[in-house]
Formats: C-alpha cells, sequence, structure tokens
C-alpha cells in the first residue's frame, strides 16, 4: 500500500549518481535490491536493535514529538493570523511569538536527540553485525571459501554491511517520520476543511503522472548507465590487474581506446538521463505551485463566504509544503530501505552457513604428537559423484619423509586437506599415532602442524612479526633463531631496518626466494610434529635454492614430512615415495625400489630428467 503510493514519487537517480553507496557485487556497482525474506531478515535485524529496546523507544517518542511539534507550528501561525484579524488587535502576538519559539526549539531539540540516539543504536548494532559476521567467517569451513570469490565475501563485510549502518542511522526514522507527518498532516487538514483538503490533493494525480512518464523514459536510460559502469570498472580492473602484460605487449594505446569507447557510452547515457529527469524538479514545483494557487483562489472565496478563516488558508498552504516533502522522502528513502535489507540479508546468508563441523564430543586434545600416520582406504570426492581419492592406503613412521608425485590434478593436494582436516574422509579413515583424525579436536590437531606452502602468506607487518605468526608466545631471541636456522638472517640483516622491516601485504617488495626463507622460519618456530611442504615450481636462482634446501633439511629433522615434491634432489633423499595417479596410490616405495617397478615412477622420473637436460 505504502509502495504503491510513494512509488511514482521515487527518485530516478539512482544513488551511485548521488554519491551513496550500493550494496552488491562490489565492482559493477550495481545495487542488488532484490529481497527474498522480508520478514525474517528484519526479525533479525530487530534482534539487534532490541538490545537497546529501551533507548530506541525513547527515539521513537521523540519522533512522535517532532512530527507533532511540526503540525503544531503552521497551526500556530494560523490561529495567529486569525486572532488578528477577528479584532485581537495584536495584544496577544508577543505570546504567539513566544509560543512559535517553543515550538520551534522544541522541535530542534527532539529532532535533535532523536538523531544522536538513533546513531548511538545503530554504530552500536552495525559493531556487534559486523564482529559475528567477521567471527562467524573464521568458523566456516574451508570448502565454504573454495565456493566463493573472495571479492564477493568482503563486499558482505564492508558493502553491505555499511549500507544497513547508513540506512539505520538515517533512512529508518526518516520513513517513520515522514509517515507520521504524512498521516498527521491528512487528519489536522480533514478536521480543518474536507473540502479545501480535497481540491489540495487533487495536484497528487497530477505529480505522479508527470513523475512516471518521465521515469518510465529515464528508467531504462539509467540503467543502461549503470550497465555501462559497470562494464567500466570491470574494465578499469583488468587493465590496472594486467599492467605488466599490457606494457610487456605495448598494448597501452589499445588499452586507452577501450577505456575511451566505454567512457563515451557513460556519457551519453548519462547525458540523456538527468536532462530528462532533470525536469522532475520543475514538475513539481509548477505542481506545487499549481496547489498554492488552488488552495489561495479557493481557499479565499470560501473564506469570504465565511466557510472558513484566512487562518486555515494559510495553515493550509504551510501544510501542502508539508505533504509533498514526506511522500518526496518516503519516496527516496525506499531505495536506500530496499538495499538495506538487501544487504543485510546477504549478511544473514552468510552468518546461517554452517560452521566447521564441531569436534566430535569425546574428541580430545593431543598432549603430544609422534608423528605416525595411517591412511586406511580413504576416498573422498568434492562433490560426490566423482571421487578424488580413491582406497587410499599407507603407513607412515615418525619422523619419515615422504614424496607425493604424481601428473597435476593426481590428489596430492587432496590428500594433504584431508590429513590436516580441512575435508573428511567419505570412507575410510586417517590416524596419527594411531587414533583417527577425527577424535583429536582439530585445533589441537592442526597446532602440530605446519606448512610451508608454494605461496606463502605474508602479512602487513614486520619480518619479524611476520616470522612470529608461527609461534605467538615466541621471544625475539627464537624468532631470530629460527631465522638463523632457516637461513634467513643473512638477507634480512641486510633489509633496512632488519627484522623491524615493515612488508606490505603479500611480501610484494621481496623475493619468492625470500619468501619461502621466512615461511622456513615460521614453520622452525611453530616446532611440529607433522610438516608440509610444497616444493616451489618456479625457478628460483641456485644460491637461494641451496640455501632453502639447507633450511629445509634442518627443518625436516626428526619430523614427519610429507613433500609434494617437483626437484628431483627431494624425490631421490626421500625416505619413501608415494606415487598418485587419477586419486589412486599407485606405487610406493623408495627412490631405487620404484625405479626397479620399471613402473608409472620410471615413466616420470624419466620425463623430469629429460626435462632438466633441456
Ligand atoms: N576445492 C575443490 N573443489 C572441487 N574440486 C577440486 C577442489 N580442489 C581440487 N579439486 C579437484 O581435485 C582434483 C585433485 O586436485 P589436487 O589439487 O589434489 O591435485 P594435485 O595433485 O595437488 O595437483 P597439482 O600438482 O596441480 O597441485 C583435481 O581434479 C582438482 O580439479
Amino acid at each position: 500500500m505504502l509502495k504503491a503510493l510513494i512509488e511514482p514519487f521515487r527518485n530516478p537517480y539512482p544513488r551511485h549518481l548521488t554519491g551513496e553507496s550500493v550494496s552488491g557485487k562490489g565492482d559493477t556497482g550495481k545495487p542488488k535490491t532484490k529481497v527474498q525474506n522480508w520478514s525474517s531478515t528484519l526479525r533479525r535485524v530487530w534482534s539487534y536493535l532490541a538490545l537497546r529496546k529501551g533507548k530506541l523507544m525513547l527515539v521513537l517518542l521523540m519522533v512522535v514529538l517532532s512530527s507533532a511539534l511540526a503540525l503544531l507550528g503552521p497551526y500556530l501561525i494560523g490561529v495567529a493570523v486569525d486572532d488578528y484579524l477577528e479584532g485581537g488587535g495584536g495584544q496577544d502576538w508577543v505570546y504567539f511569538l513566544i509560543g512559535l519559539a517553543v515550538v520551534y526549539t522544541l522541535f530542534s531539540l527532539t529532532s535533535w536527540l532523536q538523531n544522536i540516539w538513533m546513531i548511538e543504536i545503530s554504530q552500536e548494532t552495525i559493531y556487534r553485525l559486523r564482529f559475528d559476521l567477521f567471527s562467524h567467517l573464521h568458523k566456516l569451513p574451508i570448502p565454504f571459501f573454495g565456493k566463493r570469490q573472495q571479492g564477493e565475501i568482503m563486499s558482505r563485510v564492508t558493502n553491505d554491511i555499511e549500507n544497513v549502518s547508513s540506512t539505520l542511522n538515517s533512512s529508518a526514522i526518516q520513513i517513520f517520520s515522514s509517515v507520521l507527518t504524512l498521516i498527521g498532516t491528512v487528519t489536522v487538514m480533514l478536521l480543518l476543511s474536507p473540502l479545501l483538503t480535497l481540491l489540495t490533493f487533487t495536484v497528487v494525480p497530477l505529480m505522479a503522472l508527470g513523475m512516471r512518464w518521465i521515469t518510465r523514459r529515464t528508467g531504462p536510460l539509467f540503467k543502461q548507465r549503470q550497465r555501462n559502469l559497470g562494464e567500466l570498472n570491470g574494465y578499469i580492473e583488468e587493465t590496472l590487474s594486467g599492467q605488466r602484460m599490457i606494457k610487456a605487449f605495448s598494448q597501452e594505446d589499445r588499452a586507452i581506446r577501450g577505456f575511451q569507447e566505454r567512457n563515451e557510452r557513460i556519457r551519453l547515457s548519462g547525458f540523456w538521463a538527468l536532462t530528462i529527469s532533470g525536469f522532475i524538479p520543475k514538475l513539481m514545483n509548477a505542481l506545487n505551485n499549481m496547489s498554492f494557487a488552488i488552495i489561495a483562489g479557493i481557499g479565499g472565496i470560501l473564506a469570504i463566504r465565511g466557510a472558513i478563516t484566512v487562518g486555515i488558508i494559510i495553515i493550509f498552504v504551510e501544510y501542502a509544503r508539508q505533504f509533498t516533502r514526506p511522500l518526496n522522502d518516503l519516496a527516496n528513502q525506499w531505495n536506500t530501505l530496499l538495499s538495506a535489507i538487501a544487504g543485510a540479508e546477504r549478511v544473514f546468508e552468510v552468518m546461517d552457513e554452517p560452521e566447521e563441523s564441531s569436534d566430535e564430543q569425546a574428541a580430545v586434545e593431543l598432549k603430544q604428537m609422534d608423528g605416525a600416520i595411517a591412511f586406511e582406504q580413504v576416498s573422498f570426492g568434492y562433490d560426490n559423484n566423482r571421487p578424488t581419492l580413491n582406497g587410499i592406503s599407507f603407513k607412515v613412521k615418525p619422523g619419515e619423509m615422504i614424496a607425493l608425485v604424481g601428473p597435476t590434478g593426481a590428489g596430492k593436494t587432496t590428500l594433504i586437506q584431508l590429513l590436516s582436516r580441512f575435508y573428511d574422509a567419505d570412507s575410510g579413515r586417517v590416524t596419527v599415532d594411531g587414533r583417527d583424525i577425527r577424535s583429536i579436536k582439530r585445533e589441537s590437531l592442526r597446532s602440530y602442524m605446519a606448512f610451508v606452502l608454494q605461496d606463502t602468506f605474508l602479512f602487513k607487518g614486520t619480518i619479524r612479526e611476520n616470522i612470529r605468526f608461527g609461534r605467538l608466545d615466541a621471544t625475539d631471541e627464537e624468532v631470530e633463531q629460527a631465522a638463523r636456522l632457516a637461513n634467513a638472517e643473512p638477507f634480512i640483516l641486510r633489509m633496512k631496518g632488519g627484522y623491524d622491516k615493515v612488508l606490505d601485504i603479500g611480501g610484494s617488495g621481496i623475493s619468492q626466494g625470500q619468501k619461502q626463507l621466512l615461511a622456513i622460519a615460521r614453520a622452525i618456530l611453530a616446532n611440529p610434529s607433522i610438516l608440509v611442504l610444497d616444493e616451489a615450481t618456479s625457478s628460483i636462482d641456485t644460491v637461494t635454492e641451496i640455501k632453502i634446501q639447507e633450511g629445509l633439511e634442518r627443518l625436516m629433522e626428526g619430523r614427519t614430512s610429507f613433500v609434494i615434491a617437483h626437484r628431483l634432489n627431494t624425490i631421490r633423499s626421500a625416505d619413501r615415495i608415494l606415487v598418485l595417479k587419477d586419486g589412486r596410490l599407485l606405487e610406493q616405495g623408495s627412490h631405487d625400489e620404484l625405479l626397479r617397478q620399471n613402473g608409472f615412477y620410471r615413466d616420470l622420473y624419466a620425463s623430469q630428467l629429460r626435462k632438466m637436460a633441456l
């Protein structure tokens, strides 16, 4: 009902043109205003707001008061005029003036109070919501992140929450106050003069028709402009992230031309959309003036006939303005409200994602781990129809070094994911020190493991902090000792600032090899019982490679290690090699044993040797 009433008054300017933030898939700038489940989303937003129920009631009281005071002001002016004309002689003017001053001061006070209290409530609500969302994200299982783009998740924590926040701050209260003002104005108008009220309303259908006529034309143009804008954003992102490639192939001019074409399309659609919608304020003004003319003209005749007073005409002129303002406000806030509810829904969608299944009731904390591992007939598939690992069985003694080899997609990484319980086996079991890993608390299991991956993640922070990530309570001395063992110290000390040098996100200022050395230092500090190494495939200079090798050997000493191996010398020195192909464990044994078997491994090894020789 409300929606139908305000629909024609909706602001045709999409919010990105008016500088407001939009929710949605971030870079496309496309607002997502489709709400799937209104009632449950609103109920959940309410459950957050209700934590400040008392304050909220005070805000609502202020809204009611300020709306009533907004009605009272013009009414007092009208009464004052009548009083003067009816021979009051003006003696009461002082009282009316004082009355008006009190009304408008109270109006400002109540508006100000509702504003600051609502800011307090909304900021606290958003603070809780953001916290709940972020902590929930950290409890979600790895497959959740595999299924979604990082940017999309980010947009929920930032854009969507921001959207809810800005709506709670202003729109929610404004909508409530607009509805009250609208109801109040119409009621008082009807009480004063039903005939004049009807006449004032004659312009409303005209306004609605005019707005509809214009927005029907501008709507598609704005949509077009939004699509063009999304396209341009995508293009900018693509060309910026592909800068190296563009420069390497001297494609700068082509990139600029591509930008120009898209930019031109936005200019054209924007020009027409804004030009046509520019008629709206003019139309509203003209019709407003028309309503004033009707009130003054017909009101004048009615006043001469004694049906109404001049004061009532003045009240009507003011109320007519007050009547169209909330209609416009409501129409403009409607988009914001829809977008915020959609944003809240997207936030709750993530919060409804099931957490990483909780540990079994009987799951235990490990006091220590020797590092004996067994896979017993383990099968697993990312999707149910296609097994990625099939009946894998092997045993590893504590301290053994196992090389995992096999063609790309064979299942090497998946096997490690099962060992660290990022995923659970569909059938069969994985044991550590003879205990099914499902009966060990995940956190406890992972605390005995460390990973040195190809793509070492470095945080924005000092080198010292980055190494300390391996064990947060390590002393400076322990951090430096780990860096020395990892062979990382010489390069750290050569850098300006040494251990206190601040690294950028992703460690953009240091080389691939140096990142690996830091990762090794981190793992040494963690002192794990089980170590997982994913050897770098990219070429690293020989000197760094020797340093990495030495660091790794020190790291692996006395620990059970799994190496996803690409280097021949690693493979050769492994205690045992597991050869995987198409999710099956094809062969296992030492390098010499496998060569003697004359099977798949021998072919793989021969092809590696050929590559090295080239
Ligand atoms: N998150 C995932 N969802 C669905 N399928 C996946 C997922 N991760 C890997 N796969 C698929 O599982 C199979 C095994 O992948 P896995 O990463 O374990 O192979 P790999 O032997 O480590 O390969 P590489 O040497 O290229 O890293 C592949 O077919 C891969 O496409």
